[in-house]
This record gives C-alpha cells, sequence and structure tokens, in this order.
C-alpha cells in the first residue's frame, strides 16, 4: 500500500475527530444540549477505532509540507456561529477525504465514514437550531430598526448595551440600499454574537443569510418563509388579537410580536390592544413573545405589571441621546424580573 495514503488517513483521522471536538465543548458548556455532546462523543470514538497502529505509525510530521499552510481567516474568529461553522467544515472536509480514500485501503471504513459524515451534518443543523433558539429564548429586548442616517452606529451602539435581537425594518428604501444595509448589519449583529431578522422581506433575509424574518398579518405566510428559508431559521409573527395568535402558533411561529400597547406614530392608525388580549396571550402563548408599541424606559415597569417579559421597541433605543446606556438600562430592568 501507498505510504501517502496512510498519511491521508492518518491526518484525516485526527482532523476530523479535533473538529467535532471543539463542536463538543460548544454543546457540552456553552448550549447544555447532553445529546448532541454525547453523539459527538461516540463519533470520535468511532473514528477513534479506525486510527489503526500502521496508520499511526506511517506519520511524518517533519516531512509534511503542509503543516504552515494556513489560511488568515483560521488565525482569528468573528463569533462563536463562525467558530462552530469552521469547525464543523473541517470535520466534514476531512469525513470526505477519508472516505474517498479509504476506498483504496478498507472499503468498511470508506462506507463508515460516509455515514458519519452524514451524522455531522445532522449535528449541524441541529447546532445552528439550537443555538438560535438558545439566543432567542434568552432575549428580553428587542431592537426593532428605523432608517436612521446613522443606524449602524445606533444599532452598534446598543449592541454594545448587551442587546442581542435585531430587526431591520425599512419600508420605504430602494431595494439595492435595503440590501446592502441588511448585509452590513447581518455582519455587525453575528460580530456581536446577536440574532438578525429582517422584517417582511423573505428574499432579503435569505440573501444576507439573516437569522431569520418578521411577518406581519398582510405578510406572506409562515410556511411560505419556512420553505425558502429552511427550517434552522426563525420566523416571527405579528398579533393584535386572539385568532390571530391562535392561527401564529398553529402555523408554528417561532416568536410573536404583541401590539400595540400603545398607539404609536413608528407605526400609526393601529390601534392600541386590549388587556384582555394581554392576559390571553399570557394564558395560552407557548412562544416567546415580545410587547411592542410605543415603550420606552418610563412606561417599562407597567409594561412588565402586565405580565410581559420581552419587549420590542424602536423609537426608545433608535432615537435615544445614549444608545447604550438606554439598552443598558432596558436590560437591567427587564433581567430583574
Ligand atoms: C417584533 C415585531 N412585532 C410586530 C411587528 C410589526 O410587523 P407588521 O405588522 O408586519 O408591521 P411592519 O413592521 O411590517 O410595519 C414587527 N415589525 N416586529
Ligand atoms: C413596528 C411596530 N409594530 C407594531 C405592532 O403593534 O405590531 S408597533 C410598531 C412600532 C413600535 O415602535 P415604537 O417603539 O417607536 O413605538
Ligand atoms: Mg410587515
Amino acid at each position: 500500500m501507498n505510504k501517502a495514503i496512510y498519511r491521508i488517513l492518518d491526518a484525516n483521522l485526527d482532523r476530523a475527530r479535533e473538529g467535532l471536538r471543539i463542536i463538543e465543548e460548544w454543546c457540552r458548556l456553552g448550549l447544555n444540549h447532553k445529546a448532541l455532546a454525547e453523539e459527538c462523543k461516540q463519533i470520535r470514538q468511532e473514528l477513534a477505532q479506525w486510527h489503526s497502529w500502521e496508520l499511526r505509525q506511517a506519520r511524518d510530521t517533519p516531512g509534511d509540507v503542509g503543516t504552515e499552510l494556513s489560511h488568515p481567516q483560521e488565525e482569528a474568529r468573528e463569533s462563536i456561529e463562525q467558530l462552530l461553522q469552521a469547525n464543523l467544515c473541517r470535520s466534514q472536509e476531512a469525513l470526505r477525504v477519508l472516505e474517498e480514500y479509504s476506498k483504496l485501503y478498507d472499503p468498511e471504513m470508506a462506507s463508515a465514514c460516509k455515514q458519519i459524515r452524514y451524522r455531522v451534518y445532522t449535528i449541524e443543523s441541529t447546532l445552528f437550531n439550537s443555538y438560535r433558539h438558545q439566543l432567542l429564548h434568552s432575549a428580553p429586548l428587542y431592537l426593532v430598526t428605523s432608517p436612521e442616517p446613522e443606524i449602524l452606529k445606533i444599532v452598534e451602539a446598543a449592541l454594545k448595551g448587551g442587546l442581542n435581537l435585531v430587526q431591520y425594518r425599512d419600508k420605504d428604501g430602494k431595494d439595492s440600499d435595503r440590501l446592502e444595509m441588511a448585509d452590513k448589519l447581518c455582519q455587525l449583529c453575528h460580530h456581536y454574537n446577536a440574532l438578525f431578522i429582517v422584517n417582511d422581506r423573505v428574499d432579503i433575509a435569505l440573501a444576507v443569510d439573516a437569522d431569520g424574518v418578521h411577518l406581519g398579518q398582510n405578510d406572506a405566510p409562515v410556511a411560505f418563509a419556512r420553505e425558502i428559508l429552511g427550517m434552522q431559521k426563525i420566523v416571527g409573527r405579528s398579533t393584535t388579537n386572539k385568532q390571530e395568535l391562535n392561527k401564529a402558533i398553529s402555523e408554528k411561529a417561532d416568536y410573536v410580536g404583541v401590539g400595540p400597547f400603545f398607539e404609536t406614530p413608528t407605526k400609526p392608525g393601529k390601534a392600541a390592544l386590549t388587556q384582555e388580549y394581554v392576559d390571553y396571550v399570557k394564558a395560552k402563548c407557548s412562544v416567546p413573545w415580545f410587547a411592542i408599541g410605543g415603550i420606552d424606559l418610563d412606561n417599562l415597569n407597567g409594561i412588565l405589571t402586565t405580565g410581559a417579559q420581552r419587549v420590542s421597541v424602536v423609537r426608545a433605543i433608535m432615537q435615544a441621546e445614549q444608545p447604550t446606556q438606554v439598552t443598558r438600562q432596558f436590560l437591567s430592568q427587564l433581567v430583574r424580573r
């Protein structure tokens, strides 16, 4: 057998396991996801069984011309998501190499590596689903943007204050500008490990690889968004009454907006909801719900006494003189509850 084949198998068995070990740590300690952590560990053990003595013996690290080759992107990672993605990719690529080269060594190993590669794809989709959903469930404050000239600075200031959920809303812009801004905001949010959602536009959410889309009653159906964006992405729905809430839950929206709590110039012409509806939401809503409409630091306490635990705001942050401070104040009142 050509020694180079042994070296390739040896190196890629290590590479696949190392990538998985990094994923396993996050599943265990970052997500507290026992089943995913166990699956990573199980796969690592199965791969170790293929790592025979003859393969290990073929190792020749000083003679490996590739040990010093690295891409600048490997030196720095922008976010946990990017780090996880890079290591999943590393494992998947290594498994593909193992699958191909072990056809020349042991066809049983080739078929085992193929099965394992599919299992790593399943880990990937479960992981990102859990990661996004965990962030969504842990977010008490949701910033919906307005098209201010300094939008990027304001959003970044709020992210610095601890915000981790942002919706890009611009009802009047040109599509080319919207796309450019959505892309910038998406990157900014991901840099701060925050979720980025696009208002109304499933196509823009898809184009910039946003974490999801927010749809109102006159926007596309939830199922349509899922078909376009895939099951891993977040789909939110606005609701103002019981019927809309029941429908949003039966459509399996991931979260709902509940509003307007107060009439607001940001969305003129929409009458405030009733306390009866808020009581219904409290009793029946099985997904995270965000109170929205006219909410600011002055009335936040009153909102929280109606039973809301999460709020969504536009002006309170987008027009604040100190968005970082205001965000911190919102968060400190919200998490105290
Ligand atoms: C969190 C949240 N809740 C409600 C809305 C309103 O959505 P919609 O009714 O589609 O109105 P527009 O925002 O599109 O004008 C929202 N955007 N976010
Ligand atoms: C975008 C939006 N949707 C609402 C709803 O009730 O569905 S209220 C609203 C605007 C909220 O803006 P502000 O925080 O400036 O009052
Ligand atoms: Mg809408």
